[in-house]
């Protein structure tokens, strides 16, 4: 398997900040990685650097076999599907939701007079269908749930058929079916093995996808604790990520966390 993702020492400063503090990460073909750690961590930092969006102050980015300075971004970034809400926040809500898709393959957010060809709107209409969201098309953005807008921006992301799929809390603000939809969602996604490498970020362990196969937490721009969710997601590295004694249970695949009250 080689590595569509390698972070070498990566650190990022601004100002007195240290946002990233050296960072060691690799992120091979066909894995399926969650990043967890509280507000503030470092999570959507990383993801910005994973999407080479940002820069390192100190340290080596590899994305997609590519040195991250020595290559001109905007060749690379078509092959990485992201989904933000910074992101999200730049779609017009006026744009139906299969422009909302198909313009991906354009790298622009809003239609504006150009032209797709008919095989673009054939992937645009399937992947609104494998995120089952395919009757919403003709709707305009502004006028979906939160939950059925995140599955558009995950359709968008998948729209260039990207090597490397990296989704910020695509689940913040969902009600509890809404969570559990999209949880069932990424996790067909994640079995499906001509899925991209993926990376999702999330606080909380309840919305890890079964199917998912590694585990990075930040706990202020450190790494705390990476590598197979079996071995690494333990109760011990997540209460030293929260910084607090947590409890991690887990059921069919599926995790759960919550503080633990007594000791011993
Ligand atoms: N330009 C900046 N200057 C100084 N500090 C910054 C700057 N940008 C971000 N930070 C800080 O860096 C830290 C990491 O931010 P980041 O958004 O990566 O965290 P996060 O883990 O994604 O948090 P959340 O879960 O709340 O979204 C935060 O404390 C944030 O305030």
């Amino acid at each position: 398997m080689s590595a569509v993702l390698e972070l070498a020492e990566v650190t990022i400063r601004r100002g007195d900040a240290v946002l990233l503090d050296r960072v060691t990460w690799v992120v091979k073909d066909g894995e399926r990685w969650v990043v967890l750690g509280s507000n503030g961590a470092g999570k959507t930092t990383l993801l910005q650097v994973a999407a080479a969006q940002m820069y390192p102050t100190s340290g080596a980015v590899g994305v997609l076999g590519e040195l991250i300075g020595t290559v001109d971004v905007f060749d690379l970034r078509p092959r990485i599907g992201l989904t933000s809400a910074a992101l999200a926040e730049r779609i017009p809500r006026d744009e139906k939701v299969s422009d909302v898709v198909v313009s991906a393959s354009y790298a622009v957010v809003g239609r504006w007079r150009e032209h797709y060809d008919e095989l673009d709107h054939e992937r645009a209409a399937a992947l609104l269908r494998e995120v089952r969201v395919e009757k919403l098309a003709d709707r305009t953005f502004g006028t979906l749930s939160e939950g059925e807008r995140k599955r558009v921006q995950i359709a968008r992301a998948l729209m260039t058929d990207p090597e490397l799929l990296l989704l910020d809390e695509p689940a913040a603000g969902l009600d509890l079916g809404g969570r559990e939809d999209l949880v069932s969602t990424l996790s067909v996604l994640a079995y499906d093995p001509n899925s991209p490498a993926t990376v999702l970020v999330s606080h909380h362990v309840e919305e890890i996808p079964p199917g998912f196969t590694h585990v990075l937490m930040l706990r202020e721009g450190r790494v705390m604790a990476s590598g197979p969710i079996d071995t690494a997601l333990t109760a011990e590295a997540l209460s030293a990520t929260f910084g607090m004694p947590l409890v991690l249970e887990r059921h069919e695949g599926r995790f759960a966390a919550r503080r633990r009250l007594h000791r011993g």
